[in-house]
């Protein structure tokens, strides 16, 4: 087996579901990560949508100080100065909004209509959307996960009052000049605590890379403080390098998709949550900034994620977003963590030897 990373298309899926849920098993039973095209999203939606994300970013800090993240909804605005205290370093910021208003409006996390004329319809619409691309992909799992038929449309309904999926921006501005950053991760290694997250990468402004063999299992069973990235455990990687951190690049017209702890949990252990970190421009690239948009497709806050085989303790969704927030946050009390974390070394980072369909 290649070490690859593969791309699914998602183009008529209804007339050709059979083939496609094949084809997602195998990619996500690999690395966890994968590319998706055929969604339906066109490139000028998406660009539409990061210029949206953009204006609320380029606004005053004294603006957006109100919009402050509530980390138990995992709602708002993280600022630079939060996310170094969450992170350690100063070169993320990320706003995220709940596809429910009822949380949003509770704790006033949209701005006004007259700053951002617009901005709460057109995020809400391209949430949806995507939301739409992870159902169909989700579709595809059910049986093969031998959930209930209809088991992902119902906790993943974005009108339902506890609905907890977000949507959001993350920005990481270019290093400046003789600062080190090039050296630095943007993101330190961590797994995601959603069912699947899908990731709108923008090419020219590459820095994600995967851990294949390395899952958030693995991570709190035998490393709880995550220090150690290089202890792995022994499952499939899809032909990847295990325990080389290999980079997943944006692919023009793809969404790039990953399986979060929650999906791992409802599938038993089948579909890993798999480490991912990112990292700034390397001396010889472009010192880009890097702008991203995140769906974590949470579902219900009272949805219990626990597979047909209970494998792993049954807890809800918002039990789980309350524990962990997203994988980051459990580590950043760590501050020797953090500084071991964040020295990035380029020979530790690989490029897959192809991307192909599956
Ligand atoms: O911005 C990225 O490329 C990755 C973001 C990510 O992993 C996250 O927000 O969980
Ligand atoms: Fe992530």
């Amino acid at each position: 087996m290649p070490a690859r990373l593969s791309i699914v298309d998602l183009s008529d899926i209804e007339a050709r579901k059979q083939d496609i849920s094949r084809q997602l098993l195998e990619a996500a039973t690999g690395s966890g990560f994968f590319y998706v095209t055929g969604h339906g999203i066109s490139k000028e939606e998406v660009e539409e949508q990061f210029a949206n994300g953009r204006r609320f970013i380029d606004l005053h800090e004294a603006t957006k100080a109100p919009t402050k993240f509530v980390p138990d909804l995992f709602m708002g605005w993280r600022g630079r100065q939060d996310t170094n205290a969450a992170v350690g370093n100063d070169s993320w910021e990320q706003y995220l909004v709940g596809v429910n208003d009822h949380y949003m409006d509770a704790h006033n996390l949209w701005q006004p209509e007259r700053i951002l004329p617009g901005f709460r319809t057109s995020a809400l619409a391209f949430a949806a959307k995507a939301n739409a691309v992870a159902a169909s992909i989700l579709s595809c799992f059910e049986e093969a996960l031998k959930l209930p038929a209809g088991f992902f449309q119902e906790h993943l309904d974005l009108q339902a009052s506890d609905a907890r999926t977000l949507f959001g921006w993350n920005y990481y501005p270019a290093p400046k000049p003789g600062s080190g950053q090039a050296r630095q991760l943007r993101l330190l290694p961590h797994a995601d605590t959603d069912v699947i997250t899908l990731l709108f990468q923008r090419p020219g402004e590459p820095g994600l890379e995967i851990l294949p063999g390395k899952d958030a299992d693995a991570h709190a069973a035998d490393d709880p403080s995550g220090k150690d990235a290089t202890r792995l455990n022994g499952a499939w990687t899809g032909g990847l390098p295990r325990g080389i951190w290999t980079r997943m690049d944006p692919l023009e017209g793809a969404i790039t998709v990953n399986i979060g702890n929650m999906l791992m949990r409802l599938s038993d252990g089948l579909l890993l949550s798999t480490y991912h970190r990112v990292r700034a421009p390397l001396p010889e690239e472009q010192p880009a900034d890097r702008n991203t948009m995140v769906l974590f497709v949470h579902g219900r806050g009272h949805a219990v994620m626990q597979g047909p085989r209970k494998v792993y303790p049954a807890q809800t969704v918002a039990e789980m977003i309350a524990a962990n927030g997203n994988g980051y946050e459990k580590v950043k009390q760590d501050k020797e963590w953090q500084q071991q974390a964040m020295t990035f070394l380029p020979h530790t980072s690989s490029r897959p030897a192809a991307i192909e369909a599956v």
